[in-house]
């Protein structure tokens, strides 16, 4: 239970200002469930603004070092200083007990990992857990939050009703929000503070006066209540798809440069100056956990068929292929057969700067080099060895002259300084336009460009 000085939210009619000045002033107790890449920054953020904060993750390693004064995540500006003065001044404590988290606090946030299976159904087990957790310990007053991105009408038609059934409580004794994680990897804490607007919508009218209180303090741009919870979670969702759609047309237009002998990232760059037009930009292919995931949280839910998003998925899957079949023509022109070639792909995180694989476009690239019989190295600068789903190899180490072929995948910085000369006359196939130049030496391809 919390102590008397400690007040809740939801349902409280007491005067808005006083509510406010409550939250601030570390009177309202939070908890934050998941301390990931999106979770460590968005918990300092709010101890930032209450000084009363309790960051909450299954993974005991996180806990002991976020309470040691270390960000477990890397490559966020801001974070590191902002984790161990946090962490000393007592704004933010970690606890790898999400139950008795619960019990003292008043909001609940929620931002642990929704996925999905191998069979591309939304995987809500981490979701799940953490609600279940948070009813164990939710008190008349609460408020919870979900931050991770869920299909829509999962709060109304599944958090709200399992915190009901865990705590016993009834519907209207505490509030469930949907208020969407609109951040990026790499500068988590700007996006947090308010980058772009905050997005809230309750399950009731109250859920949604308790959270648009709450983000007016902590976020520095306007928020935006929408109709319903299921609304907020359809923002989000929505915004992935735009996404995903738009990737998938820049990919399919780079499908057809050879037939237009043009280069296609040229036209698209000069058909986006005008603002009716926002084409984006052709690759390797879709990764991470997130914009390739969030079209199967819609195509779940709803009865009506969604062939353009379904299309558009099948064109962003299809590209890894679509590289692997530019370097087998291109070698077999040199009579290499693939079966004989040594082959580097360069990147393996599904996009630079952040060391996540999950739906990474190189994992099946590298699976069906592997497959057609290539001897495959990778390489990763970022990634951790113990975490990588390939064993890696470092670029000093890849055998200069035994190379055959060279596959970019993710643009790492790292990449954008090596030294072709050194290589014997390759075949390079570009998927992000980010090499340098070596079409002198080496017989080079990049995704939608003209001929290098
Ligand atoms: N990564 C991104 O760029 C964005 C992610 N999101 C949303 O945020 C969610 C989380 O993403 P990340 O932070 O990148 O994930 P992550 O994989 O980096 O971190 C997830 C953390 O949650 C912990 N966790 C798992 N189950 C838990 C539980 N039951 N209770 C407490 N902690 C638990 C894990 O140990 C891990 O530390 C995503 O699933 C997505 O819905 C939203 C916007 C951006
Ligand atoms: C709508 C939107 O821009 N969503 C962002 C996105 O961030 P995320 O970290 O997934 O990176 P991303 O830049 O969307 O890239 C996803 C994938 O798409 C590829 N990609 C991206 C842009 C592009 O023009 N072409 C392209 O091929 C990238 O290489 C990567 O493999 O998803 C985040 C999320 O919701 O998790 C979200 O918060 C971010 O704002």
């Amino acid at each position: 239970m919390i102590s008397e000085e400690y007040i809740r939210l939801y349902g409280i009619d007491s005067d808005q200002e006083e509510q406010r000045i409550a939250l601030t002033s570390g009177r309202v107790p939070v908890a934050v469930y998941g301390l990931g890449k999106m979770g460590l920054p968005l918990a300092a953020v709010y101890a930032e603004l209450t000084g009363n904060v309790t960051g909450v993750d299954i993974d005991s390693s996180v806990v002991d070092r976020i309470n040691a004064g270390v960000s477990p995540v890397t490559g966020e500006p801001g974070l590191d200083d902002l984790i161990a003065s946090l962490t000393a001044e007592g704004s933010l404590e970690a606890v790898d007990t999400p139950t008795v988290a619960a019990a003292t606090a008043a909001v609940h946030v929620v931002i642990v990992p929704t996925t999905l299976t191998r069979d591309k159904h939304p995987d809500l087990t981490a979701l799940e857990a953490a609600v279940e957790s948070i009813g164990a310990g939710l008190s008349p007053g609460d408020q919870v939050i979900i931050e991770s991105t869920v299909p829509p009408g999962t709060c109304g038609g599944f958090v709200k009703p399992l915190l009901e059934r865990v705590s016993g409580l009834s519907p209207d004794q505490f509030g469930v929000a949907f208020c969407p994680e609109r951040t990026s990897s790499g500068r988590a804490l700007e996006d947090i503070r308010g980058a772009y607007p905050k997005v809230v919508g309750g399950v009731d009218d109250e859920s949604t006066r308790v959270a648009r209180l709450i983000y007016d303090e902590l976020s520095n741009n306007d928020v935006i209540t929408v109709s319903d919870a299921t609304t907020a979670e359809s923002v989000k969702v929505f915004e992935g798809l735009y996404r995903d759609v738009n990737i998938a047309l820049a990919n399919e237009l780079a499908q057809i440069r050879d037939d237009l002998e043009i280069d296609v990232v040229e036209a698209i760059m000069v058909a986006n100056t005008q603002p009716f037009c926002d084409i984006h930009l052709p690759g390797a292919g879709v990764g991470g956990h997130c914009i390739p995931y969030y079209p199967y949280f819609v195509f779940d839910r709803v009865k009506t068929s969604m062939p353009l998003c379904q299309t558009a998925r099948e064109t962003n899957d299809s590209m890894p292929q679509f590289l692997v079949s530019k370097l087998v023509e291109r070698l077999a022109a040199h009579e290499t057969a693939i079966e004989d070639a040594t082959v580097v792909v360069l990147g393996l995180t599904y996009r630079p700067g952040v060391a996540e694989v999950r739906a990474s476009p190189a994992i099946p690239l590298v699976e069906t080099l592997q497959h057609l019989g290539a001897r495959v190295f990778v390489v990763d600068p970022i990634l951790d060895k113990a975490t990588a789903p390939f064993p890696l190899t470092a670029l000093e180490e890849v055998p200069v002259d035994d190379l055959d072929g060279a596959v970019l995948v993710t643009n790492h910085d790292e990449f954008a300084t090596i030294d072709w000369t050194s290589y014997d006359s390759l075949v390079c196939i570009d998927g992000r336009d980010a090499l340098p130049d070596s079409s002198a030496k080496h017989d080079v391809y990049v995704v939608g460009r003209g001929s290098k």
